[in-house]
């Protein structure tokens, strides 16, 4: 008998309000997948109550699916989803509000909207076998378990710094570095460095690690730039992009303070990895095709013809300037134009890879060699033969 109906014998006036079973896409027996979280409405409590069934749980660690786990809400959400798009693994969800969706592409695997300190937390439980979080997300509430592995620890957005910051003013007015910060007579045991932050793991890490040891700590959920000013915190640790919020709120960042640099990134756990059945195999997928994509955007494919006597004569001037080199070296072919009555190719097409930022500078090299009719046009993925992450993947679990 299960825990919910337990309690609904125990808790006879119980009156079950809402039932929802969250996995639509199942393709194992039904007796799997009833719902791990229901709501009751009971005449007794005050509020609704969360019941978890203790059988369910086991019968998740035998689940056949494989999970991954995405941000549900907040700024990592969308582009989440924007960049599995351009990987052409576009998520499937039913409604906005439903936490459980599919990428067709990708057949035995459920995607679980969770919030982000959620997915690393299920990531560590079993409860999910890859996931998509920021990197501060994952250090902090994987605090150090061996079990998580970065597969792909820069996906290009998301992109932020774990920061220690204090005011411009008053005490710390020429406090402009973590070591000026360190030796500053005012903090003791009775009086301690007041922190505020939302990392705590991290923050008191760092603290211990560069020598503060008179610190106290005090955690909030948002607009922690506030603290310094309420009088609640002397300094703060949180996320930086841009600065505006810490110089709106005259706060300000000091050498040596930065704990860590973040961004997006993919994470596995290592158990399901090497135990749950097509994990690897859809954890290569995932990853092929988003190392394709993002070394893809980050380049153009320029094509242009060449006046040339070989082949050879036109690699000779393309590759005297290293711009110009594409990635494993240009591809040259003959164009064949027929005059007076022969066949003779004058010309040749060339075709290289240039990076974005270099873009100009390569048509302007182009030209100068002799480069005509220049097209450029953008690229969706490159494939190499292996990706340099999947071969450490490999070797990070003895494979
Ligand atoms: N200012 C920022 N610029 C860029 N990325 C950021 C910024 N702040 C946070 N992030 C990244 O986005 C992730 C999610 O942040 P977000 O603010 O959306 O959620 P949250 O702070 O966990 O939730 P909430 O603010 O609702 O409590 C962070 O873990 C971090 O990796
Ligand atoms: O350097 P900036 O570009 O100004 O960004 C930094 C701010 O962004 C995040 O807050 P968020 O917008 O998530 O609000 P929150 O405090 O409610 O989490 C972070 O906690 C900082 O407050
Ligand atoms: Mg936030």
């Amino acid at each position: 008998m299960s825990v919910a109906n337990l309690f609904f014998q125990q808790c006879p006036f119980a009156s079950v309000a809402s039932l929802s079973t969250l996995s639509p896409f199942s393709r194992s027996a039904p007796s799997l997948r009833v719902s791990v979280k229901f709501t009751v409405s009971c005449s007794s409590l005050a509020s609704p109550v969360t019941v978890l069934d203790r059988n369910v749980e086991k019968k998740v660690a035998e689940r056949n699916e494989i999970r991954l786990g995405l941000p549900s809400k907040g700024r990592m959400a969308s582009d989440t989803l924007d960049l599995l798009k351009d990987c052409q693994l576009s998520v499937r969800q039913v409604n906005t509000r439903q936490y459980v969706a599919e990428i067709p592409q990708l057949s035995n695997l459920e995607v679980w909207f969770q919030r982000p300190k959620d997915i690393v937390r299920k990531l560590v439980s079993g409860d999910l076998d890859l996931g998509i979080v920021g990197l501060d997300t994952v250090t902090e509430y994987g605090q150090g378990d061996e079990d998580l592995i970065l597969v792909h620890d820069a996906l290009d957005y998301g992109g932020c710094r774990l920061s220690l910051a204090i005011p411009k003013y008053g005490i710390f007015e020429n406090i402009n570095s973590l070591r000026e910060l360190a030796q500053m007579p005012q903090w003791t045991s009775e009086k301690p460095l007041r922190v505020a932050t939302g990392f705590s793991y991290m923050a008191r890490k760092f603290m211990r690690e560069n020598g503060l040891k008179h610190v106290s700590f005090s955690t909030a959920d948002g607009a922690l730039e506030a603290a310094p000013a309420m009088g609640i915190a002397d300094a703060i640790v949180d996320l930086v992009s841009s600065g505006t919020t810490l110089r709106e709120n005259n706060l300000k960042e000091i050498e040596g303070g930065v704990i860590l640099e973040s961004q997006a990134v993919l994470v596995a756990s290592r158990k399901s990895l090497i135990h749950r059945k097509g994990v690897l195999d859809t954890t290569h997928e995932i990853l092929e095709r988003l190392e394709a994509h993002l070394r893809a955007i980050g380049q153009l494919m320029v094509t242009a013809n060449m006046r040339g006597s070989s082949a050879e004569e036109v690699a000779e001037r393309l590759l005297s300037h290293t711009s110009l080199s594409g990635l494993q070296g240009p591809t040259i072919s003959p164009v064949f134009c027929k005059s007076d009555g022969r066949v003779a190719a004058d010309y040749y097409a060339i075709v290289i890879c240039v990076p974005k930022k270099l873009l100009y500078k390569s048509v302007q090299q182009l030209r100068a060699i002799g480069g005509s009719g220049v097209l450029i046009s953008p690229l969706t993925y490159i494939f190499d033969e292996e990706t340099p992450r999947w071969c450490e993947l490999l070797s990070t679990l003895g494979l």
